[in-house]
């Protein structure tokens, strides 16, 4: 279990009088083995925040550390590291060539271990994971668009878990969803992190979906954080005017998250 760590971390886009600070020194802390959810309206930069913590983003200042190492840096074990860190996306199709069956998708998780496998070794590792995602291996050879969104989700899971990540990133991963399987993946989601101890950043608008699977939350506004802390306290109890606003905001907080089943 490893501890995800954002110190001092700014993200400006654009150069000269165009220049915007999307992250404005952020620090952010992901107890190891625990779920932090990240909320915030649209713009306030989560998005920008997860890809500096993947490596997607090079932050214009700060560093972002998986457990000592700074991952930020350039040396080769940095990089290395940096493959710890595994994000899902909003959108599967997108995060998923169309053409390439979802087996040899899962399979091209693999490379990130660095591990030389046989070909046995890595069919025997994409039955496992699609089975761990409750993807029937048999369909390894389908493409993506012979599944639903809440299927593509799945498959973009075990591609992810194929990486052995230590933290997973998980950026809206339930938004492009139909509400009626955005329960399944948040299941999974909770059942990995405690199955395999995974430190997650989980970013999403619902504060429903978060309250479910977080242990601690951070709430962004305009590129900073303004308050954090245990979910139920934060959640319930928002100590920031702004945090106040933002749950009045957003109707499905007082209504029961419903999870139904693909
Ligand atoms: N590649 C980019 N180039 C320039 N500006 C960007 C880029 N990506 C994001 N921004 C800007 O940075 C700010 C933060 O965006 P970001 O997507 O991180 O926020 P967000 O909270 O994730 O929003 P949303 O929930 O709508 O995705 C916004 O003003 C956005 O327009």
């Amino acid at each position: 279990m490893s501890e995800l760590e954002l110190r001092g971390v700014t993200v400006r886009y654009g150069h000269g009088a165009r220049a915007q600070t999307a992250v404005d020194a952020v620090d952010l802390t992901v107890r190891p083995g625990t779920t932090h959810g990240l909320v915030g309206e649209s713009g306030s930069g989560k998005s920008t925040l997860a890809r500096a913590a993947v490596g997607l983003v090079r932050p214009t200042a700060g560093q972002v550390f998986l457990g000592r190492v700074d991952v930020t840096g350039p040396s080769r074990y940095a990089r290395r590291t940096r493959r710890r860190v595994q994000m899902v996306f909003q959108d599967p199709m997108s995060a998923l060539d169309p053409r390439l069956p979802v087996g040899l998708s899962v399979a091209e998780g693999l490379l990130a271990t660095g591990r030389r496998t046989s070909r046995a070794d890595r069919e025997a590792r994409v039955t496992a994971l699609l089975d761990r995602v409750q993807i029937d291996p048999r369909r390894a050879g389908d493409l993506p668009g012979a599944f639903s969104g809440g299927q593509r989700q799945r498959i973009t899971i075990a591609r992810a878990l194929a990486a052995e990540p230590e933290v997973l990133v998980a950026d809206e991963i339930t938004s492009a969803l139909d509400v009626s399987v955005q329960g399944v993946v948040l299941n999974l989601i909770r059942d990995l992190q405690a199955d395999l101890a995974l430190t997650v950043l989980f970013i999403s608008h619902n504060l429903a979906v978060v309250r479910y699977v977080s242990d601690d939350v951070s709430v962004m506004r305009a590129g900073r954080v303004v308050e954090h802390g245990p979910a139920e306290r934060v959640l319930a109890d928002p100590a920031d005017p702004y945090t106040r606003e933002l749950l009045r905001s957003i109707p499905v907080m007082g209504q029961p998250l419903v999870l139904a089943d693909a």
